[in-house]
């Protein structure tokens, strides 16, 4: 059915506890949501940029007027169109993939809750639950760190990664190591702190048997991050820098990481996330589940894609309360270990009205 009209909506979700990475320290979100109404059904999607361009170049304002001013205007220019052709319709739109895969997140899951189709299927799922990691911010202290990766290893989390950067990184991790023993799967983030310059430095996690680091170098520099494949034991696993199927493909090639952290929003979209899996398949490449703190709606979509067969190591697929006290829709509780796949046609959830009309700050509909 036709796209009526899109409702853009920003809502404000506080953190229940500081999350500190390498670019900065996040207590609150400020999240876009796309609602695409057709004749038959809605759908919604998520947009994962920050309030403030420091994971990557996008962020939330600048993600409105793109979708305001360019995006809709040529998804309505476009007349009847389906979710797998929206991708190809704002490709001449350079960049804002977030403000994409949020647009086109809502328009497939409007398609598939018109033919009550869950996403899970149409992505290929061969998994009815998936096996969730868990993210840790760095922390004022090592003990605040270690009482923290007890409480998740407590609820259950399966893997462990550590944010780290320049000044918190072996220490920490040795203390894990030293506190929670050498079986508990473990791994590290940097976001891009460290430069080639480092290698030496990041050598010395070589002991500490992580499954990967990730991302410890500047996104545009892939023929650094294999220089430093070849100067470390630890795999290399790129997050920003892999932007594409095709940015996937030449990282591979060029022997830049061996494992890859797939973000539908990063990339543009769950369609294009779909091909990073295949292509890293293809390669033999591992892939997992990345996260942008997203609320229900983006968390059940990335559940979805993280039981797709290529995704062999736990993501960063939390539970609802890693992050909300409230989620914006029924919260997603761990079980073993596990999220449970939505069974319900699209993404199988909602935003819970009466949760979704306390937490808008602005909204603004677009007839098409
Ligand atoms: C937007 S800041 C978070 C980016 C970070 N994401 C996480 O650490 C996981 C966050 C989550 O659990 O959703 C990453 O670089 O992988
Ligand atoms: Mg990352």
């Amino acid at each position: 059915a036709p796209v009526e009209g899109i409702e853009l909506r920003r809502v404000g979700l506080p953190l229940v506890a500081p999350f500190r990475t390498s670019f900065g320290t996040q207590t609150h979100r400020d999240v876009l949501l796309v609602r695409v109404v057709t004749g038959a059904a809605e759908g919604w999607g998520e947009c994962v940029a920050m309030a403030d361009p420091l994971y990557s170049e996008e962020y939330v304002d600048g993600a409105v007027d793109v979708l305001r001013r360019f995006l809709v205007p040529r998804l309505a220019a476009a007349g009847r169109v389906d979710a797998a052709s929206v991708a190809q319709v704002l490709a001449p739109v350079h960049g804002h993939r977030m403000a994409k895969a949020a647009l086109e997140l809502a328009v497939l899951d409007a398609e598939l809750r018109a033919s009550g189709t869950p996403l899970a299927r149409h992505l290929g799922a061969v998994h009815d639950r998936v096996p969730c990691g868990v993210s840790v911010g760095i922390m004022d202290s090592v003990p605040a760190l270690l009482g923290a990766v007890g409480e998740y290893l407590d609820q259950g989390y399966v893997r462990i990664k550590l944010k780290i950067e320049p000044g918190w990184d072996v220490e920490p991790v040795r203390a894990v190591r030293e506190r929670f023993g050498d079986d508990v799967l473990l791994q590290v983030d940097a976001n891009t702190a460290y430069t080639l310059a480092d290698a030496r430095h990041l050598a010395r996690l070589d002991p500490f048997d992580l499954l990967l680091v990730e991302q410890p170098l500047p996104e545009d520099d892939v023929l650094g991050h294999a220089a430093l494949a070849r100067q470390i034991a630890t795999p290399v696993c790129l997050d920003e820098s892999i932007t594409s199927a095709r940015a996937a493909a030449e990282a591979i090639t060029l022997g830049a990481c061996s494992i890859v952290n797939v973000k539908p929003g990063r990339v543009g979209g769950y369609l294009e996330a779909r091909r990073i899996h295949d292509v890293c398949a293809a390669h033999g490449v591992p892939v997992w589940c990345g996260g942008m703190l997203e609320t229900g709606i983006g968390r059940a979509a990335n559940v979805a894609l993280a039981a797709l067969p290529g995704f062999t190591l736990p993501g960063d697929t939390s539970a609802s309360d890693r992050y909300y006290r409230t989620d914006l829709t029924e919260p997603f509780v761990l079980a073993e270990g596990h999220l449970g796949v939505p069974t319900g046609p699209g993404t199988g959830v909602v935003p819970v009205p009466e949760v979704l009309e306390e937490v808008t700050t602005w909204r603004e509909w677009l007839p098409l």
